[in-house]
């Protein structure tokens, strides 16, 4: 029976690719390589989802199978009730798509004129484009950019002039491929702010795809982990870092040197003149660290650092090796 109540539907899918590489003069190899290696899982609708995995795990193959540019060499997979690879024309009505390394917009025209092609794309009524075009130029501050041919953009403006005209024809799912990559914390922020305005607002259901595990702390509630095409963790990111056993680490200027803090349930682990680095459980909140840390010495300066994505993963790996059966 399908789930009636899932957006995104996922049963088995794979995705083989031949690869054929030149081995000689004369010789060619020719080699399979699994990218989704029978993957399932079913998002409802107004669920954000972070989609997570070292470089090569599948999760571009995977997206770009639900856009329809890749078709499944098997499995079932569906996305509103519609076969991505065989309806492609009337599925990109329902979802919007933004790529974090390269843009959607027209390079040489103001971002005014690539969302009027867009608008004629979709063929969106002037209300809801209006609509749709002022909150996001108010939420996303593109007022001033309007004008500005893409090209002139930053990356941050970019960005968010790319996940604005993502979000004009109202797609009910929208994908995220790496959205605040190289961006800097204020676009990061602000970036965040919008997607879950977007979320709360419209309900709209968002599959993201990063490696910056803020992305996934503020957004999501729901982390999915592939690796080598398969899913190998999908739940909530407190299990994830359980799983992981993974650390955040605080960041501390004290007034003056002092030798390596002690606090019960962290460790210091290294030690720079004044600054000292405080490793504790990444599932831990950091607030009573810092009060005690505050009660105790002069602090100049604190930040903290989540741990790597990668790091996240690799230590989920060696705790379920280690793990007794
Ligand atoms: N068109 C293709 N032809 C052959 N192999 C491909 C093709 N696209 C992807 N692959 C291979 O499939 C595997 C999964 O790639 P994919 O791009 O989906 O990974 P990813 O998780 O998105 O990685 P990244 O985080 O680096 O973007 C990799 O081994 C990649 O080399």
């Amino acid at each position: 029976m399908p789930d009636m109540t899932a957006l995104i539907e996922l049963d088995r899918v794979e995705k083989v690719f031949d690869v054929r590489r030149r081995t000689g003069p004369l010789r060619r190899e020719r080699r399979q390589v699994r990218a989704v290696d029978g993957i399932s899982f079913t998002v409802p609708a107004g669920q954000v989802v972070g989609y997570i995995g070292p470089n090569g795990a599948g999760k571009s193959t995977t997206v770009k199978m639900l856009t329809g540019i890749l078709t499944p060499s098997g499995g079932r997979l569906r996305v509103a009730g519609i076969d991505p690879s065989r309806e492609r024309t009337r599925l990109a009505r329902r979802i919007g798509v933004v790529f974090g390394q390269r843009t959607t917009l027209w390079w040489d025209l103001p971002l005014r004129d690539s969302y009027e092609l867009v608008r004629r794309m979709y063929r969106i009524d002037a209300a809801r484009y209006r609509r749709n075009l002022d909150r996001c130029v108010g939420l996303l501050d593109l007022a001033p950019l309007l004008d500005v041919p893409v090209r002139q953009l930053s990356l941050g403006q970019r960005m968010r002039g790319d996940i604005a005209a993502a979000l004009l024809h109202d797609p009910e799912v929208l994908y995220l491929d790496e959205p605040t990559i190289g961006l800097d914390v204020v676009s990061k922020a602000k970036v965040r702010a919008f997607l879950r305005t977007v979320n709360t607002e419209q309900g709209t259901t968002v599959l993201l795809t990063t490696h910056d595990l803020t992305d996934i702390e503020q957004l999501c509630r729901r982390v999915m982990v592939i690796d080598h095409g398969r899913l190998v963790y999908d739940g909530g990111l407190d299990g994830l870092h359980a799983a992981g056993d993974s650390e955040r680490t605080l960041v501390v200027d004290f007034e003056r040197e002092l030798p390596p803090v002690e606090l019960p349930g962290a460790r210091c682990e290294r030690v720079e003149g004044p600054r000292q680095w405080i490793a504790f459980p990444a599932a831990a909140s950091a607030a009573p660290l810092v009060a005690e840390l505050a009660a105790r010495h002069g602090v100049v300066d604190l930040s903290v650092r989540e741990p790597a994505i990668e790091d996240v993963i690799a230590r989920m790996y060696a705790a379920s090796s280690t793990a007794p059966a």
